[in-house]
C-alpha cells in the first residue's frame, strides 16, 4: 500500500506541477482516488497497471482504428479501450465498447477526457492521408500538425505512453527507394509526409527532452477487406478486390509498374499491439519501418485474376502517380525485426486468399 500511495503522490504532484492543469487538480485527485480504491496490483512506476492500461484511440473510425480497438480490447479488456472520432459511430461500434466524440483540435476537451477516463496510453490515428491532404492543405496542417501538438502535450503533461503512426510517405524523391532504410534523407513532397516527419521528430524530441514514451511505426500501404480507405495513394490496393467482384474490371489511377510497400491489416494491427509492449531497453529507435511485401498494380491484378478469371484492369494515372513515384518501392524493416522481433504473417498470395474468401459471398 505504501508503494501505491507513493506512486499516487508522485503522479499527482507531476500533474499539479503542470500550470495548465492547475484548474483540473480536483478532478485529477478524484480520478486517481478511484485508482486507489480499485485494483492496483502490479502497477508500474507511473501507476499504470501494465496488464490493463486504459487506452484512448483518436480517429478510430478510419481504416485502422476499429480493428485495433478490437485487438486491444481482447488483450486489455473491453472497457479499457476507448474509441473516439468526430464522426457518428455505427450501431456495431457503439455496442462493441466505449466510444466518445473527440476532436483532436480541442485541447481542453481532450484534457478532460484523459482525466475523467484515467487514460494511460494514446494511440493517435486522426489524420488526413496523402491524397486528401493534398486537396486540402490548410485542414491537413491543422489535423496532422496542430492535432499532433495537442497529443504530445497531453502525453507530456499526464505522462502517457503515446503511439503515432508514420508512413512510407515520410520519405521523398531524395530518399533511397529500393530499399528505404530507417535512417536516410527524408524530404517528402506532400503535406501528409511533411506532417509525419514533423511527428517523428517532435515525438523523438519529447522523448529526449521530457522522457516521453513516444513510439512510432512507419506503415506501408495497409490493405483490408472492407472498402473503407481514408483517401491515400495506396488505396487502389483496397478498392480493387471489390471492383473486381462487382464489375469484373478496375480503373487504376497508377501506372502498372508502380511498386510500393504494402501490408495486410492484421499484420499492421499486430505490429502496433506488439510494439506498445516492447521494453524500452530493446528499443534502439523510437520510429521503426515495418512492412510485409511490395508489389505493383500489374502484379496485384495477376493475383486477382486467380479469383476472377475474366478480370481486366485499365490504367489512367492521375495526381497520385507523382506521389507514388516519390515514395519507397521496397521498405527495409530489418531493425524492427532484429530489435523487437517484428515478423509479418501475410504475403501477397495469403492476403488475396483471405480477402477473397471474406468478400466473395457478399457478391453472390
Ligand atoms: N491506412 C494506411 O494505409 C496507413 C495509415 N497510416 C496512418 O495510420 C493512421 C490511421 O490511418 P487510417 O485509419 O487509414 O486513416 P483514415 O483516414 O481512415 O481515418 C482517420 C480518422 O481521423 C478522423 N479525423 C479527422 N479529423 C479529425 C479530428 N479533427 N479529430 C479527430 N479525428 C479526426 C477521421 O474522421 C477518420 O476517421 C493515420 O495517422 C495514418 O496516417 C500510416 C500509413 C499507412
Ligand atoms: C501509405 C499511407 O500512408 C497511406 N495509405 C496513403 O497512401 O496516404
Amino acid at each position: 500500500m505504501a508503494k501505491v500511495i507513493s506512486n499516487f503522490a508522485r503522479r499527482t504532484r507531476t500533474l499539479m506541477n503542470a500550470p495548465v492543469l492547475a484548474c483540473k487538480a480536483g478532478s485529477v485527485t478524484c480520478s486517481k482516488n478511484w485508482r486507489l480504491n480499485s485494483s492496483f496490483v502490479g502497477a508500474d512506476a507511473e501507476g499504470v497497471n501494465p496488464l490493463h492500461p486504459k487506452i484512448l484511440i483518436t480517429g478510430s473510425l478510419g481504416q485502422l482504428g476499429t480493428g485495433l480497438a478490437r485487438e486491444l480490447r481482447q488483450k486489455y479488456g473491453r472497457n479499457n479501450v476507448i474509441m473516439s472520432d468526430i464522426i457518428k459511430p455505427s450501431k456495431e461500434v457503439k455496442e462493441s465498447g466505449p466510444y466518445l466524440f473527440a476532436d483532436i483540435l480541442e485541447f481542453k476537451a481532450l484534457q478532460e477526457m484523459i482525466v475523467t477516463h484515467d487514460i494511460d496510453w494514446i494511440i493517435h490515428f486522426s489524420a488526413l492521408l496523402s491524397a486528401v491532404g493534398e486537396n486540402n492543405v490548410p485542414l491537413a496542417m491543422r489535423v496532422n500538425i496542430e492535432g499532433l501538438h495537442n497529443v504530445l502535450e497531453l502525453a507530456r503533461q499526464y505522462r502517457l505512453k503515446l503511439f503515432v503512426p508514420s508512413t512510407i510517405g515520410a520519405f521523398g524523391p531524395d530518399s533511397p527507394r529500393n530499399p528505404t532504410p530507417d535512417m536516410c534523407i527524408q524530404r517528402p513532397r506532400t503535406i501528409y509526409g511533411v506532417s509525419k516527419v514533423h511527428a517523428e521528430l517532435m515525438g523523438e524530441y519529447y522523448f529526449h527532452k521530457y522522457g516521453l514514451d513516444f513510439r512510432s511505426l512507419r506503415f506501408p500501404g495497409v490493405i483490408s477487406a472492407d472498402t473503407h480507405a481514408g483517401g491515400g495513394t495506396t488505396d487502389y490496393a483496397v478498392a480493387i478486390f471489390h471492383e473486381a467482384l462487382r464489375t469484373g474490371t478496375f480503373n487504376c489511377y497508377l501506372r502498372p509498374d508502380t511498386r510500393m510497400p504494402m501490408m495486410y491489416i492484421t499484420d499492421c494491427l499486430k505490429s502496433v499491439a506488439q510494439f506498445m509492449e516492447v521494453p524500452d531497453s530493446d528499443m534502439k529507435l523510437r520510429t521503426y519501418n515495418v512492412t510485409a511485401m511490395s508489389f505493383t498494380p500489374e502484379e496485384l491484378a495477376e493475383e486477382v485474376k486467380k479469383y476472377v478469371p475474366n478480370f481486366t484492369i485499365t490504367y489512367n494515372p492521375d495526381g497520385r502517380q507523382q506521389i507514388a513515384d516519390s515514395w519507397p518501392e521496397v521498405f527495409d524493416d530489418h531493425n524492427a525485426r532484429a530489435d523487437w522481433g517484428w515478423k509479418h504473417e501475410h504475403d501477397l498470395q495469403a492476403m488475396c486468399k483471405i480477402i477473397f474468401d471474406a468478400i466473395t459471398p457478399m457478391y453472390r
